[in-house]
């Protein structure tokens, strides 16, 4: 080998590391595109594009760490230093490849901690839920309870007042709880519906008990699900102690309070009344004591939370969002699915009638995922649940089942996993928001156990393409190439609001993208000290995004973005790629 081959040689390896470093800034999956095409010569391994998959992708960036010190080590420099010019000249291009290593190096670790500082500073800033603390609220006579707002095959849901609970312009002294909602403006002129919610801020369900017995312990346990979004206060402590400490077995899992996921600011069980409607619509759900014919349990379970103006199926009936606010509202879902699957619950019954829907001052949509009695929240298990037996129920609403779970035979030593089920059903959705129908309903639509993804009907050209390649990669069929609910939600994110700081992605992208970061956060930080501001859905939304913010998810949210635009430019005179920050649109 000749002197100059040998320093092209050594360089050609330098430079085969510092790629490797670059293509990890670049997001896993552009790296794994462009791995396709790199390939180093035959005394090196080759790099196949599964190398970037994330178990071998951690493996190199470990190994890359270990010879680089090793290349440092005083052995290996003698070796190669003392050696004859060729050496020499090897050694040196290898140094110079090991240098932009060490360097790509440092930058990743200051853009860890960019996003470790950033996220300790927005966890800090915990959601409000919207009612103050209280003491009262745990029986049923503590409520009025006005007409019925909704019914499913579970429940019936009224509006409902309480003293405690009466809007603010009526207060003459400081109550002990009020709707926080009512301290601000509403910008939307006044509805039958908008009085409705301001005589009845509340929303009663009633859960209809057949097999659970009347003892509000077996109650409780048997409903336990619909607890999970139940605040800390929900239950009255001694309710508290014997369903934690009892024979009953303990409560399931229960998660914080976040933007988009209902919450539960009372649960008791009490005697079924006799409610408006009962007679003509659920008679069969009814206790003897009010129907002879009834075949329902004496007491049941009642579940007090926020009276919502509609659900996001009722709102698209009369709607049609523009492409912002319609990404807006799937960025949603994704936060408050993301939310979940952090704490190890997955929803398993998403659709449109499950999720409420009010608006924020400024009149844009805000979403909030409801009726959780078909989730998965094990204590121990996570979002993996072992499917033994044809029993073991897989969730509800079988047209939105992700394919892994509608196509899973159960079986020994079989398990679902649900980490990306509830992220592929907002994928279906986003269908509806865009004005569509959704492609998993009705006896022609696709069936989520046999879907082609090819087959998935195009969206609106209006709609961003950034927000139809996450659609289109939250429906992909297999979990391991589908983009988390975080991945995605951050992918909407940087569409939403980095704009500048995607465009020609180079080795300084994750610098530029730590930058805007750092100023999102400021002005993030400055919206939230100037009032009201703060409870708007946008602003919501960013302080989700910067208290999740990890290193990894970004990364593979900009490399997903990178692949999208890569396999289809947008045209020059469009910017459809990415939303505007313009309002407007
Ligand atoms: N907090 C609320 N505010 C306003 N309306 C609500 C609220 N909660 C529920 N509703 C209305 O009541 C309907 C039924 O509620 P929910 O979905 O919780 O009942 P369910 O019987 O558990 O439903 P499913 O048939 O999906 O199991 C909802 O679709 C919605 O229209």
């Amino acid at each position: 080998m000749s002197v100059k081959h040998a320093i092209s040689r050594g360089l050609e390896l330098g430079r085969t590391f510092l790629q490797i470093g670059l293509f990890k800034s670049g997001g896993r999956v552009a790296a794994k595109l462009r791995a396709d095409r790199f390939r180093v010569g035959p005394s090196v391994r080759t790099v196949q594009p599964q190398a970037f998959l994330p178990s071998r992708y951690r493996y190199y960036r470990t190994s890359l760490r270990g010879l680089a010190a090793q290349l440092q080590s005083a052995g290996f420099r003698r070796r190669f230093a003392g050696g004859s010019p060729r050496n020499r000249a090897v050694f040196l291009a290898f140094g110079l490849g090991v240098g932009l290593i060490e360097q790509q190096l440092e930058e990743d670790r200051r853009s860890a901690a960019t996003c470790q500082e950033i996220q300790a500073v927005f966890k800090k800033k915990r959601f409000q839920s919207s009612l103050r603390p209280f003491t009262s609220g745990y029986k049923l006579d503590d409520y009025v309870i006005g007409n019925q707002i909704g019914k499913g095959s579970n429940a019936a849901v009224y509006e409902a007042a309480a003293q405690f609970a009466r809007p603010k312009e009526a207060e003459s002294d400081s109550s002990p709880l009020e709707l926080r909602d009512h301290e601000e403006e509403v910008k939307t002129p006044p509805s039958p519906a908008c009085c409705s919610l301001r005589n009845f801020p509340l929303a009663i369900k009633m859960l209809w008990n057949f097999g659970a017995g009347s003892s509000s312990e077996a109650i409780l346990k048997s409903m336990s699900q619909e607890l999970v979004p139940s605040g800390p206060l929900a239950l009255k402590q001694e309710k508290e102690q014997i369903t934690l400490d009892g024979h009953y077995g303990v409560l399931p899992k229960r998660v914080s309070a976040h933007p988009n996921v209902i919450r539960v600011h009372r649960a008791f069980t009490a005697d079924v009344p006799l409610l408006p409607g009962a007679q003509e619509e659920y008679p069969d759900v009814l206790p003897a004591r009010l129907n002879p014919a009834g075949l329902g349990n004496n007491r049941t379970l009642f579940l007090v939370m926020k009276n919502y103006p509609c659900t996001l199926r009722q709102y698209l009936q009369v709607s049609a969002p523009g492409r912002r606010q319609g990404s807006l509202m799937v960025l949603q879902l994704l936060e408050g699915v993301d939310h979940l699957c952090r704490q190890g619950v997955a929803h398993r019954d998403l659709k449109s009638d499950n999720i409420l829907l009010e608006f924020d001052p400024d009149g844009c949509p805000r979403l909030v995922i409801t009726d959780f009695g078909c989730c998965l929240a094990q204590n121990d298990c996570g979002l993996q649940l072992p499917f033994n037996s044809m029993w073991v129920s897989r969730g509800g609403n079988a047209s939105l089942m992700a394919p892994e779970v509608a196509t899973a035979a159960p079986g020994p030593g079989v398990v679902i996993d649900y980490t990306k089920a509830d992220a592929w059903a907002v994928g279906a959705i986003s269908y509806e928001i865009f004005g569509q129908r959704n492609p998993f309903y009705g006896a022609a639509g696709l069936q989520s156990t046999n879907y082609q993804e090819k087959q998935l009907p195009p969206l609106p050209v209006r709609v961003p393409a950034d927000v139809q390649l996450v659609i289109s990669l939250l429906l992909r069929r297999n979990p391991k190439k589908r983009p988390s609910a975080r991945i995605a939600a951050n992918m909407l994110h940087l569409s939403l609001w980095a704009r500048r700081a995607l465009a020609n992605q180079d080795s300084a992208g994750m610098r530029k993208l730590a930058d805007w970061l750092l100023c999102q956060s400021a002005v993030v930080l400055l919206q939230g000290r100037s009032g009201p501001g703060g409870n708007r859905v946008e602003a919501e939304l960013q302080r989700s995004f910067l208290s999740n913010l990890e290193l990894e998810d970004l990364r593979a949210a900009v490399g997903f973005l990178l692949y999208g635009r890569e396999q289809s430019p947008p045209p020059a005179s469009c910017c459809h790629s990415s939303l505007s920050l313009n309002p407007a649109n």
